[in-house]
């Protein structure tokens, strides 16, 4: 059986995670047309490349269905409760850089800190009868990050996707979302809280701790590691 890597499929964190692999002497890349999810690898034996989206890249190692996988810090700790029981980061790879941050609306002049967002979110339950309304897709990070720091007095919004846009639109008071230039904070008149980073994450090369992990594939593992310089 083949050591499977799954490695994001498109975008920057694939062609990154390529370079990254390349300066150490494996060549990584999509095999067949641009557009077919089949990949190879060269520079190494028994190592398969399975192109996956990096969202799925956590469920995927935490089954056993890959041995390795490259995503996200921040998509291992939100998809996967107790990650660390279920994968092992072997290297921070330099890059995907971005920060998951909890951010309030600039106008908001009385609201830097986390303790003036529940002070604030008091005082709106008060005035609207309602939680103040954070927008994320973050969930799980989000209410750790906020019980552990006392917060309690608000909803969970799901937002897959423009989420900076809820607050403008009326359906969220606050948002969690990752930023990297703060551009998108900025253009829609957000600031992030002093002490509102809940991670900053980065591309990771991650070991599933489920799977096949027969004497062959740790042997695999090992050459791999001797390559990369792991
Ligand atoms: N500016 C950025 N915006 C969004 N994600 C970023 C940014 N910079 C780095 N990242 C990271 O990229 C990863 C998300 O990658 P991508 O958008 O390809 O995932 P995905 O949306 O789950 O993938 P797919 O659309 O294939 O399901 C996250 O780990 C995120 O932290
Ligand atoms: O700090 P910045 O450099 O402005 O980048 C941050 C933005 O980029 C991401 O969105 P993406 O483009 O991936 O689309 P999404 O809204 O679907 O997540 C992220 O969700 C922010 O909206």
């Amino acid at each position: 059986m083949m050591l499977k890597l799954g490695v994001p499929s498109k975008g920057r964190l694939m062609e990154k995670t390529f370079d990254w692999f390349g300066t150490r002497g494996i060549t990584l890349r999509k095999s067949g047309s641009d557009r077919e999810y089949a990949g190879a690898v060269d520079g190494i034996d028994g190592v398969e490349l399975v192109l996956l989206s990096a969202g799925e890249i956590p469920r995927e190692l935490a089954a056993g269905n890959i041995h390795l996988g490259v995503t996200g810090s921040d998509l291992v700790r939100e998809k996967l409760a107790n990650w660390e029981q279920r994968v092992t980061a072997m290297a921070p790879m330099g890059f995907g850089g971005a920060d998951l941050i909890i951010a309030v609306p600039q106008a908001w002049v009385d609201v830097d800190t986390l303790d003036d967002l529940d002070a604030a979110a008091a005082a709106f339950r008060t005035a609207h009868g309602f939680r103040l309304r954070i927008a994320t897709k973050y969930h799980r990070l989000v209410r750790e990050f906020l019980r552990e720091k006392g917060v309690a007095d608000y909803q969970l919004i799901d937002s897959q996707g423009a989420t900076e846009g809820t607050v403008k639109n009326e359906t969220a008071e606050a948002i969690a979302d990752i930023t990297s230039t703060g551009e998108t904070l900025r253009a829609n008149g957000l600031k992030i809280l002093d002490d509102g980073l809940i991670h900053a994450s980065q591309a990771t090369l991650f070991r599933g701790r489920r799977g096949d992990w027969s004497d062959g594939q740790r042997q695999k593992l090992k050459s791999l590691q001797m390559v990369l310089g792991l």
